[in-house]
């Protein structure tokens, strides 16, 4: 069928066209099915429909599509029905518990890079092996499709040493301690964190609060050799370039099933060419992790999956039912960590989680003896070498190395959630922490998130501010302050839960 371009400006990520319903009808093709565009080259697009925005004989091409065919507006296109990438198949295998071929996970990843598959198909893939995991080999091969799909760094000094969190546990800023705390003895830590997944603030979310995040591989490389630390966003670069988009997919849905969750972290470590690499596992209820045995599995497949990707992998279960310190969301979680860097001035939880995995790394970086990394870490804080470090790192990647705690900015609405009752913490709820923050407009308001007045195990009087909610908008902070009251994120000891009178409300 021959239609008319019509151009839309529009860049949405993937190649994909409008037509209109009747076009659709007499190509015989549905939404999300694809067509062939042919011209001088040949494009395979994504359809999608309407009944007024695109006139019948025309066919409205996004950004994407336009540019791949190099025309100009007023020329007509040869219009064809497509097949659907071979991946579409391969996602069904995937939904009948079949096993892959390493092929077909290489096949799989391609069109996720190339986006040539719809949200709904990528989305079915990440449903489907979250329901049904991948075997350890179709794991590996996952992670070495990720890699290969991308760009690699390769340092001339070594080691490498690089630090991850499968994340899961409310903020946990650590990251920015610890790579300044390794950075400042002299070890070399590329670091690319992801945006939040499960949470409401992933680091990279984090770190742009102080400076840009985004980085191609070689100036990761060349700012890691000249400070000895970044961290930087990992969906920005190229390397590994599927895992964003499949993070893209899981943020909605808030899942982060287990072969992705370790061909995610694997790929972008092994990809950097990390020799030692620190994992963090946060365990406890409303984490990725609920018990000690899913946590030593989980450590089993990473160590496993690090030896056979030539990486030495130390885990570390760390304790996740409740926040790591006493903020959530970009703004709040940065101020808390200059803190620390600035004074030491924070809660212990936090500190020693981030001295405790730095001093990991400073041991199996060589840079203390066994034994030693947790004493040197925490010099390094004390000492003030590590906001040394850090301000370098912050003005390498173009922020301002002279921020201090007290110029972040947090949201200017804020709202404090109230104990009803005299008691103690009896109960704390990640999950419901970071829905709030989420309704608040954390991650991507920075200024928006939780500070939390009491936790777990902490005891309060009637009336005394539990968490406080900032937003930088207010009719979100209203939505996030109406959620916290409805279902509170923390019982405290012998309060009301929930009043039921209305029987249509249960
Ligand atoms: O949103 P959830 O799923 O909690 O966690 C995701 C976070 O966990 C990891 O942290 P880091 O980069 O090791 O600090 C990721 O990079 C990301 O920032
Ligand atoms: N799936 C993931 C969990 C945590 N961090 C990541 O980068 N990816």
């Amino acid at each position: 069928m021959q239609l008319k371009v019509q151009p839309i400006d529009i860049k949405v990520g993937k190649f994909k066209v409008v037509l209109n319903n009747l076009d659709a009808k007499e190509l015989g093709v549905n939404p999300g099915d694809r067509v062939r565009i042919k011209n001088h080259t040949t494009v395979t697009a994504i359809v999608d429909f309407t009944e007024d925005m695109i006139s019948p004989g025309m066919i409205g091409l996004y950004h994407e599509v336009q540019e791949q065919l190099h025309r100009e507006w007023t020329e007509t296109v040869e219009v064809e029905p497509a097949e659907k990438p071979k991946s579409a198949r391969i996602i069904r295998k995937v939904m009948d518990q079949q096993k892959l071929t390493k092929e077909e996970i290489y096949e799989l990843v391609k069109d996720i890079t190339e986006e040539n598959l719809t949200d709904i198909e990528v989305s079915a893939f990440l449903t489907a092996s979250y329901i049904n995991d991948m075997t350890e080999e179709e794991t590996e091969w996952l992670t070495r499709a990720m890699v290969d799909s991308g760009e690699k760094i390769e340092f001339d000094m070594h080691p490498i040493v690089d630090k991850h969190s499968i994340g899961g546990v409310p903020g946990n800023k650590i990251t920015l301690l610890i790579v300044p705390i390794v950075a400042a003895n002299g070890l070399l830590i590329p670091k690319t964190s992801s945006r939040a997944i499960t949470g409401a603030g992933g680091t990279a979310d984090l770190m742009e609060v102080l400076a840009p995040v985004e980085f191609t591989a070689s100036q990761i490389k060349e700012m890691t050799q000249k400070v000895g630390g970044v961290i930087v966003w990992g969906g920005a670069t190229n390397i590994a370039p599927a895992d964003d988009k499949l993070i893209k997919v899981e943020y909605p849905l808030s899942i982060d099933p287990h072969c992705q969750l370790l061909a995610s972290i694997m790929a972008k470590k092994s990809a950097v060419g990390a020799d030692k690499v620190v994992i963090d596992l946060p365990m406890g209820s409303g984490t990725k992790i609920p018990d000690m045995a899913t946590g030593r599995k989980l450590a089993r497949d990473l160590m496993s999956l690090g030896e056979r990707l030539g990486m030495e992998v130390d885990c570390a279960l760390t304790y996740g039912s409740s926040p790591v310190g006493r903020t959530i969301g970009p703004a709040l979680e940065v101020r808390e960590a200059l803190k620390v860097l600035e004074s030491m001035e924070g809660p212990n939880s936090f500190i020693e989680k981030s001295v405790g995995l730095a001093g990991m790394l400073l041991e199996m970086g060589g840079a203390a003896a066994r034994g030693q990394g947790h004493d040197l870490a925490l010099e390094t804080l004390q000492n003030g070498k590590a906001l040394a470090k850090f301000k370098e790192i912050i003005a390498i990647q173009g922020g301002d190395p002279n921020v201090t705690s007290n110029d972040i900015q947090i949201g200017e609405f804020s709202a404090e959630v109230k104990a009803p009752s005299n008691g103690y913490i009896i109960e704390f709820r990640n999950k419901r922490i970071v829905q709030i923050a989420r309704l608040a407009g954390a991650p991507n308001d920075k200024g928006a998130g939780v500070y939390i007045h009491r936790k777990l195990g902490e005891s309060v009087k009637q009336g005394e501010p539990v968490i406080t909610i900032y937003a930088e908008k207010e009719a979100k902070l209203q939505a996030a302050l109406k959620s916290a009251r409805q279902d509170p994120p923390l019982i405290v000891e012998g309060m009301l839960i929930e009043r039921l009178t209305d029987i249509r409300e249960v």
